[in-house]
């Protein structure tokens, strides 16, 4: 449950990297100590940074700068790779495209997602089929995004068996049919600037995205290191900043992460404003279970939480359609 926290820790998970394989690692206290930190921040913000993940500094700027330049390419460009239904839903999507709780946020994207190939997951995968689209310029993008993926993926594996034992169960609960073959999403995320009409700060829309939660398991986020614009909302409902902490990321948990725990652990609200008068990007790596894992309570939390499931069974990849479905249908759309 969230509490009213003030700031976000920030955890070295080294400890729990050199152990992640080791059949003892429960036993090791360097990552009893790193379980300990991620169980409290878990439980009280649903956020937290991660440093010591051993992610080459190298290649997290690399992948901002990159995404610079691509959304600082002309319109035209830019739509060569439109966003569309029939395209999987992945692609570029135009600031205010993406709409939150029926307001169009202010920000530009592009939408990736593991491959899915044609009847993999029969009917509930089908909107999502389809193949990433990759821009030409710059021309080292797709190489770079494909990379970072990959190693998201390691990273959040490694962290994920943090969390199961945080929860209480075991290292690899997170594994085999829950997500051992995990589904992922990429977002590619621009903000514009502040912008300054006739001398006076009337912005259309201030919110970059709006309050919302993310699907899956765990989000990694890379985000410019001079803007501050992520705000976490504490129990209270104050809006807690998340400011860049070089050589970190920010990480939270998603809805699957709370329906597995029976809400020990929350997918804790969160918005973006870019008050600044620079371009912000932030690049969101999303680590989600198996596209059809069935998701319901483990065993071991609903004990640990009075004994009743809070939470219906759900399906990963039918949460997501629905999600994907709505994110881009405008209010007279829905009720018409
Ligand atoms: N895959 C994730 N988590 N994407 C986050 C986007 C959040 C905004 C979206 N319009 C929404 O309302 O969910
Ligand atoms: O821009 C950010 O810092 C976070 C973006 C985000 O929350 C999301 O895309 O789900
Ligand atoms: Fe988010």
């Amino acid at each position: 449950m969230a509490t009213n926290f003030k700031s976000i820790p920030i955890i070295d998970i080294s400890p729990l990297l050199a152990k992640w394989d080791d059949p003892n690692m429960a036993g090791d206290q360097g990552v009893g100590e790193v379980v300990q930190q991620l169980d409290q921040a878990c439980r009280e913000a649903g956020f937290f940074y991660v440093k010591g993940h051993g992610i080459p500094d190298s290649i997290i700027k690399e992948v901002r700068n990159v995404t610079h330049k691509f959304f600082s390419l002309p319109y035209e460009e830019k739509l060569k790779i439109k966003i569309s239904p029939t395209a999987g839903y992945r692609g570029y999507q135009r600031i205010g495209e993406n709409i939150t709780k029926g307001t169009p946020d202010m920000h530009e994207a592009i939408d990736c997602y593991r491959e899915v190939e044609p009847g993999m997951f029969g009917a509930l995968s089908k909107p999502l089929e389809g193949q990433n689209q990759w821009p030409i310029n710059p021309s080292n993008l797709k190489q770079l995004m494909e990379e970072y993926t990959s190693i998201c993926t390691d990273l959040s594996r490694k962290i994920m068996r943090g969390i199961a034992l945080a929860l209480g169960a075991a290292a690899d609960a997170f594994e085999g049919k829950r997500a051992g073959d995990p589904f992922w999403v990429l977002r590619i995320i621009g903000y514009p600037k502040v912008s300054h009409a006739n001398g006076h700060d009337m912005p259309k829309n201030d919110i970059g995205c709006g309050a919302h939660t993310d699907y899956g398991l765990l989000t990694l986020v890379n985000q410019d290191d001079d803007i501050t614009a992520l705000q976490v909302r504490n129990k209270s409902g104050e809006w807690i900043s998340a400011p860049p902490i070089p050589g970190t990321f920010v990480c939270n948990i998603g809805d699957m992460l709370k329906i597995l725990s029976n809400g020990l652990y929350e997918s804790t609200l969160h918005r973006v404003i870019n008050s600044s008068p620079k371009y912000r990007v932030c690049v969101a790596y999303f680590y989600e279970t198996n596209f059809d894992a069935a998701i319901e309570p483990l065993d071991i939390c609903v004990k640990r939480t009075g004994g009743t499931k809070k939470f219906e069974r759900a399906v990963y990849g039918e949460h997501l359609v629905s999600k994907v479905q709505t994110n881009f249908v405008k209010e007279d759309e829905l009720n018409s």
